[in-house]
């Protein structure tokens, strides 16, 4: 597996830190990221390709700075969005996927037989020749890891992969997830996708706040969760009590 390190990263948005000097050292096969809305769990994940860039601190994959490198590290490092939708550039299934390999100077026949693989296995076969826009969410959800995979990372980054799509969809996309053999770094609320996974980061106030096993931390983000609530709570019957 390849390593992905945060040295003591900090990023702000309008005077506001979202990631607040975080450090970590990422070598499992499948990490996953949770945390409340605006934990800074989207900024951190795109710091891994350098979507987002730190304001102190550096990150490195496979000892290649982000910051410095970006070119090197994008060829290792593929992303998936929640909506696909923003990823579909081509007009048919094949061609969006066959896209990715337009710089990768291969020879017609392996750029056909990579695409061919790639449709496979997302079972997108069948559906090669038709108009990508037109797919259910869920088949653009494969299409785009289709689409990302097909050009070899060795890590995938997903933000929020399945919170767009239906139940069925969800667990079709996360079986896919599940079953890659590229490392995995997953920011998702849909906590039962990241039972399986090697380690899980909670994140609250742009910090990690605990680091460990699922069977640990999912836990004790239930716990965080829950006390929020009961805080909130409390925001809406003071609230109930004082409004016409
Ligand atoms: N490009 C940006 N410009 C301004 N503010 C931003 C930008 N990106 C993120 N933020 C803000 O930073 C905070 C953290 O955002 P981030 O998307 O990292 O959180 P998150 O934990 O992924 O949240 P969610 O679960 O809602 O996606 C939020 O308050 C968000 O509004």
């Amino acid at each position: 597996m390849s390593a992905i390190v945060f040295e003591r990263v900090s990023r702000s948005f309008d005077g506001r830190r979202v990631v607040d000097d975080v450090s970590l050292e990422l070598v499992e096969h499948r990490i996953g990221i949770v945390g409340a809305n605006g934990s800074g769990k989207s900024t951190l994940a795109r710091m891994i390709n350098g979507l987002v860039e730190p304001d102190a601190g550096r990150v490195l994959v496979d000892g290649l700075d982000v910051a410095k490198q970006g070119r090197e590290v994008r060829r290792r490092v593929g992303f998936v969005f929640t909506n696909a939708d923003t990823q579909i550039v081509m007009p048919t299934v094949r061609e969006d996927v066959a896209f990715t390999l337009r710089r990768h100077r291969l020879a017609p026949a392996e750029a056909n037989e990579r695409v061919d693989a790639a449709l496979a296995r997302f079972g997108l076969t069948e559906l090669a020749e038709r108009p990508a826009h037109r797919l259910s969410g869920g088949q653009k959800q494969l299409l785009a890891l289709a689409s990302v995979l097909v050009g070899h990372p060795a890590i995938l980054v997903a933000d929020e992969p399945t919170t767009l799509l239906d139940a069925r969809n969800a667990r079709r996309v996360a079986r896919h997830l599940a079953g890659l053999d590229e490392q995995l770094v997953v920011v998702s609320h849909q906590l039962e996708l990241l039972d399986d996974f090697d380690r899980v980061i909670v994140m609250e106030g742009g910090r990690v706040v605990c680091d460990d096993v699922p069977a640990v931390a999912l836990p004790r983000y239930r716990e965080l969760i829950d006390t929020e609530d009961e805080a909130d709570d409390g925001v809406t019957d003071a609230a109930e009590r004082t409004r016409p």
